[in-house]
């Protein structure tokens, strides 16, 4: 039997913030994503994407219900196991980078490969591949603060992927890029999930979603459809690779 990449099992979040009324984040999703899988996740703001995609990371604890990571129990783990877990398993793309400053842009990317056990050979040619797709080779020394927000967004991107993490968790990788950054983050996206990388990633728009196998979407915090693109609805729309759905 093939191992999902992840699935969760009625996973539900309740925000109880400072004596106001609970916010039912998440109300009991059941999601599975196979290995190799690209799922988007779709749906109005507020109906729960991020807080979805940031529980299968571990960065929310869950108010009930089960995380599987790779085959493995991830929901019961404390936080210094879930700080493992990650380190070998997840890649995050989020809108806040959280780049290390005192670190050339290089060491960035190259870090998590190194503290996967990556030997500094292999670290340095993944690091180089990344920065190259990204059009970031030019900026491998610099620190982080001195780029702009697309920049550091694809360096962001260039770090989840350095040590070819089981899954990549992406909330909206291109919320904040122009189309020829976004042309390149979705190049890049597309050809490593050609390679076998797993993704699920929040995004608002159907040009970003027509990348991925498979479209859930979210409404009040449930799951009210999770649709298989079919390859007839994919477009390819240039070098860029680009796939568009056609309406
Ligand atoms: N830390 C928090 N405390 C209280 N409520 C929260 C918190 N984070 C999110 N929420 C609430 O949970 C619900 C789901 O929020 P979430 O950010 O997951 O939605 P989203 O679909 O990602 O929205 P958007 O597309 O606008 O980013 C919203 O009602 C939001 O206000």
């Amino acid at each position: 039997m093939n191992t999902p990449a992840l699935h969760t099992v009625g996973l539900v979040k309740v925000y109880q913030a400072g004596g106001g009324l609970p916010v039912h984040a998440v109300r009991g999703i059941d999601l599975q994503v196979a290995r190799g899988e690209f799922v988007a996740i779709m749906g109005p703001s507020g109906s729960g994407k991020s807080t979805l995609v940031h529980m299968l990371g571990g960065l929310d604890v869950r108010t009930s219900g089960e995380i599987w990571i790779d085959g493995r129990r991830a929901d019961t783990l404390n936080e210094s196991a879930w700080a493992i877990l990650r380190r070998q398993k997840i890649g995050f793309v989020f809108q806040f980078f959280n780049l290390v400053d005192n670190m050339t842009v290089a060491d960035n990317v190259e870090l998590p490969a190194l503290l996967a056990g990556a030997s500094p050979k292999h670290a340095r040619e993944r690091r180089e591949y990344l920065l190259g797709k990204l059009k970031l080779t030019d900026k491998a020394d610099s620190a982080p603060g001195r780029l702009s927000g697309g920049e550091q967004q694809r360096v962001a991107l260039a770090r989840a992927l350095a040590n070819q993490p089981q899954v990549l968790l992406a909330d909206e990788p291109t919320g904040n890029l122009d189309s020829s950054n976004t042309r390149d983050v979705l190049s890049l996206l597309g050809e490593v999930h050609r390679e076998g990388q797993t993704i699920v990633m929040v995004t608002h728009e159907a040009r970003v979603a027509g990348l991925a196998d498979r479209v859930v979407t979210l409404m009040d915090g449930q799951i009210i459809d999770d649709g298989v693109i079919a390859p007839t609805r994919r477009r390819k729309t240039g070098p860029g690779d680009v796939v568009e759905l056609r309406g």
